[in-house]
């Protein structure tokens, strides 16, 4: 079993940074009766603007090792240079994290892996500022052909210019979703604090991680987070954590019941021959767009055709309403059926640079 795959949701908890000895270690003794798998602190810090707190650095992980030695916890930190790693491979933290800002800077990730490079130490990936996937994945691949074996992403969402509907960070589920696809072994932990930006939805987005199977939970968690130095909106006290996770709903990926898997199976027959029609459909669809595209051709018409296009969207639409059908989500589907439609006639009308993907 890797390093976060308990058979339980892993929990991570502390402060967001350690700001003095004594509230690094009250915090940790109000965390240990809770059970969590491991303890959390910012020591650097990486601050938008000059001037704020930045940290404790060296300091702060002699209060972490003390902590550890203490109430036999075991602790992680952020990490965005080599050097942080020495220092925190001298005061034996357990596992690190690379922030969302370092994710995005594959240099830096690359020095980070080299300086990893045959320790073992378990590295979590928080997902880069901006919502590319690739940029994700390609830093989880750099640690793990550094030969790093327990590596995990953490979702902390997408920062955006504005804030998404009563969110810090947008949680942009189908990027981790994807995530997982692709790579079913790897560990993914929610970082609820960083995406509500607030305490009082911290709750509700764990909630929804462990309901989309994510593995684990990074939550901020300060003595009196009113008075914290950094992120005071977001911590929650050591109680109010307890009181989360204890209302926390933890479902399975499978079951054993002989009657909900019959029952299952049969509507994923079902589900499956309705996949097997949109399929034909769609591929009757572009057999007819290809055949508009060959009368335009002749005709000397462009490809996209706005006030079409705009019929499709508004009679699309006014169907959602009847059907209770998301009308954002058909708008977002159509629009990609559109895109695709209009790339096959552009092929026709002579774009020979757009190749036909079969
Ligand atoms: C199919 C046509 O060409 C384009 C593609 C459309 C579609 O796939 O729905 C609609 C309008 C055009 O932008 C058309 O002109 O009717």
């Amino acid at each position: 079993m890797s390093f976060f795959k308990t058979g339980k949701p892993f929990i991570i908890a502390g402060p967001c940074s350690a700001e003095t000895r004594e509230q690094v270690l009250a915090t940790a003794a109000a965390l240990v009766p809770i059970n969590i798998d491991m303890f959390r602190a910012g020591v650097w810090k990486p601050r938008t603007k000059p001037g704020s707190f930045e940290g404790n650095g060296e300091q702060a992980l002699q209060w972490l090792q003390e902590a550890k030695k203490l109430y036999n916890l075991k602790y992680t930190i952020e990490v965005a240079e080599p050097e942080h790693i020495e220092l925190a491979l001298k005061y034996e933290a357990d596992a690190i994290w690379v922030g969302a800002r370092t994710t995005v800077n594959p240099f830096h990730v690359q020095h980070l892996a080299d300086a990893l490079k045959g320790t073992g130490v378990p590295v979590m990936v928080k997902n880069p500022v901006n919502p590319d996937i690739e940029l994700w994945e390609g830093a989880i691949e750099r640690f793990l052909a550094a030969g790093l074996t327990d590596v995990a992403a953490i979702h902390r969402g997408f920062s955006g210019y504005s804030s998404a509907v009563g969110y810090r960070n947008q949680p942009n589920w189908p990027i981790p979703i994807e995530l997982k696809r692709r790579r079913p072994e790897l560990s993914i932990i929610c970082d609820p604090s960083h995406i509500s930006g607030k305490r009082n939805r911290i709750a509700e987005v764990s909630q929804k991680a462990l309901d989309m199977h994510f593995d684990g939970l990074m939550i901020e968690t300060h003595p009196t987070p009113d008075e914290a130095w950094t992120d005071a909106r977001q911590q929650i006290t050591p109680s109010q954590l307890k009181d989360i996770l204890e209302k926390l709903v933890v479902r399975a990926e499978f079951t054993n019941d002989m009657g909900t898997q019959v029952q299952l199976e049969h509507l994923r027959q079902l589900m499956d021959a309705v996949d097997a029609e949109i399929i034909d459909l769609i591929t009757r669809r572009m057999e007819l767009s290809e055949k508009v595209g060959e009368v335009k051709k002749q005709a000397n018409m462009t490809a996209y055709q706005p006030s079409r296009w705009r019929e499709i969207v508004d009679s699309t639409t006014a169907r959602c309403s009847v059907n209770g059908l998301d009308k954002d989500f058909i708008v977002d589907l159509y629009e990609k059926i559109h895109h695709e439609s209009i790339r096959r006639q552009l092929f026709i009308l002579g774009n020979t640079q757009i190749e036909i993907k079969k």
